[in-house]
């Protein structure tokens, strides 16, 4: 068997072009534009790239993008007196801080100054709460693109065994919420689970968050079973060797062993081009839901 290939470069660009005719619609009826501010601390490379990329895609979806680029010395003081700031600008309707953040920064304590309404990532206290509680919430933007993936290949996901490979607030967290509430049986597999091969082997749905690169194996996956893949890890590149021009060089690849699983799997998602592009998509997604519900609308 071959799994089918779920194309997240293709459900993202649908999410986008909704998202697109939504903000038309708030423009045309209501005068409003939505504003997303980025706040970026330090100069981490593929950071610089994500907030590039979220600035583009901001702007083609008809909304204006605010972006403050802060020297990597800035202190948590001055980095939450800016989003204090951003807070009370009613231009501003989302709010994003790139992760990660310096060391010598908290990261729970800033994000956990940002206006709940404003919180187009879904990671404050408050967001997480109103998720795990089943109400109404901003909800983290990687997972809430798994789940949509999902969809494309599994309308109903009711009583599946669900399996997420990792905890983070980012990710692991926040999808295991969401799989719960789309009625699956969750399981949180992480570094201290025992026998993890055998759990993720019972999984219909394989959910692998733990930036290991490929350390999903085939023989974990349970055939037919629907894999999302939501590692990004840069490696050296196979061809790579002392005397190879391509010294240097690196590739992405995910947490599963794409070759191996794609021979036992119903559904798998590919890195890149699978959950990768839908965490801007659905950011774009909560930039346009914050705007509208912050106004009543
Ligand atoms: N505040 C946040 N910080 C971070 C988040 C987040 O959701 N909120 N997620 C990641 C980084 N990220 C967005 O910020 C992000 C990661 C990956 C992609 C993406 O499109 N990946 C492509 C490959 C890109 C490449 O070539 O490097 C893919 O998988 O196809 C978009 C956004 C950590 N920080």
């Amino acid at each position: 068997m071959s799994a089918k290939i779920i194309d997240g470069k293709a459900v993202a660009k649908s999410v986008r072009d909704d998202v697109a005719a939504g903000v038309a619609a708030l423009e045309k009826d209501h005068g409003l534009v939505p504003g997303l501010a980025v706040v970026l601390v330090g100069e981490d490379p593929a950071s610089q790239v994500y907030v590039r990329n979220k600035g583009i895609a901001t702007r083609e979806a008809g909304m204006r993008s605010i972006e403050h680029k802060l020297r990597a010395e800035t202190s948590q003081d001055e980095v939450i007196a800016l989003v204090r700031r951003l807070n009370g600008d009613d231009e501003v309707d989302g709010i994003l801080v790139q992760l990660p953040l310096p060391d010598h920064i908290d990261a729970n304590a800033v994000i956990n100054e940002i206006d709940p309404d404003k919180d187009v990532d879904g990671l404050t206290e408050v967001n997480a709460g109103r998720l795990v509680l089943g109400k109404e919430a901003l909800v983290p933007c990687t997972p809430q693109g798994s789940i949509l993936l999902i969809k494309t290949v599994m309308e109903d996901m009711s009583g599946a065994n669900a399996v997420v490979l990792g905890r983070s607030i980012l990710v692991g967290k926040p999808l295991a919420s969401l799989l719960l509430a789309e009625h699956c049986t969750v399981t949180t597999a992480h570094s201290r689970t025992r026998g993890v091969e055998e759990v993720c082997r019972q999984a219909d749905i394989l959910c692998a968050a733990v930036g290991r690169p490929e350390i999903v194996k085939g023989d974990w996956i349970k055939p037919g079973a629907v894999v999302i893949d939501i590692g990004i890890n840069r490696v050296e590149a196979p061809e790579q060797g002392p005397n190879s021009e391509a010294k240097g060089k690196t590739r992405l690849v995910g947490d599963v062993d794409f070759d191996a699983a794609r021979a036992v799997a119903g559904a798998i998602t590919p890195v890149p081009g699978g959950v990768g592009p839908m965490t801007i998509a659905c950011l774009l997604k909560n930039t346009l839901t914050a705007a509208r519900r912050r106004r009543g609308l």
